[in-house]
């Protein structure tokens, strides 16, 4: 579970986020819309203690972000924006072993979780593959499946289909969805709901720093009008 109690953040003395309060349980797929710097990448981003919150507090499964960071980021798993400033491994395998070698696992751990998390999405057997060889697609799915490789209990996706043509972004919503109905808890920002909609358990749309919305996904497709956000047509 990850919680988010009365955050506040400001960068430069700009404020980001205003009084935010949040309760995300474990398998539950939000949704967090917004326009472009309403602040869903900056709150997200204090989940596993990359920025942490000028007051209130963030809490994975009960304990303070920064009181354990490995506990943290072991539990939530991040994709950023831009998968290619992720890496740390010219190959596929070396850097989806990344992070399971810090939490000092065996190797024979370390393989095990490299070779789950390349089946996830859909890439085992190509662990000694160049990554700068791959498509747009290819290079989010070994992003997402170095998140997975730590066995998080949610995995953070920061606009995952930027700059993905067609094809690569129906592969990586195939397998955000099947990640999703086998239990890991997704929280996906977008500006653009139409693809993601019927996925979500919830969606939270955030305004100038603030949650504007918070409800299952019918009633806040309602209240989203005004919020720079793309709805489906029907
Ligand atoms: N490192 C930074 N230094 C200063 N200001 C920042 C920094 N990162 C973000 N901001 C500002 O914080 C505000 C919120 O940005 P944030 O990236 O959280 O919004 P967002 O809703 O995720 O938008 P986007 O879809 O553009 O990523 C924006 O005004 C942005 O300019």
């Amino acid at each position: 579970m990850i919680e988010f109690r009365s955050v506040t953040y400001a960068f430069d003395d700009v404020p980001v986020l205003e009084d935010v309060s949040l309760s995300i349980d474990d398998g539950e797929f939000v949704l967090f819309a917004g326009a472009n710097g309403s602040g869903k990448t900056t709150l997200l981003r204090h989940c596993n203690g990359l920025l942490e919150p000028d007051s209130g507090d963030v809490l994975v499964n009960g304990t303070p972000v920064a009181d354990d960071l490995i506990a943290a980021r072991s539990s939530v798993g991040m994709v950023f924006q831009h998968p290619r400033d992720q890496f740390v491994a010219a190959t596929i395998g070396a850097d989806v072993a990344f992070g399971p070698e810090n939490l000092g696992l065996s190797r024979e751990a370390i393989d095990r979780r490299v070779e789950t998390a390349l089946d996830a999405v859909n890439m085992a057997g190509r662990g000694d593959e160049r990554i700068d060889a791959l498509s747009g697609g290819e290079q989010s799915r070994v992003a997402i499946a170095g998140a997975l490789a730590m066995n998080p209990d949610h995995l953070v996706l920061d606009e995952p289909f930027t700059g993905l043509d067609d094809p690569a972004r129906r592969s990586v919503l195939e397998r955000i969805e099947s990640l999703s109905i086998d239990g890991t808890g997704v929280l996906l920002t977008t500006h653009d709901l139409r693809d993601v909609v019927g996925l979500a358990d919830r969606i939270v749309a955030m305004k100038d720093g603030r949650v504007v919305v918070d409800d299952s996904p019918e009633r806040a497709l309602e209240a989203l009008a005004g919020l720079d956000v793309r709805v489906p047509d029907t």
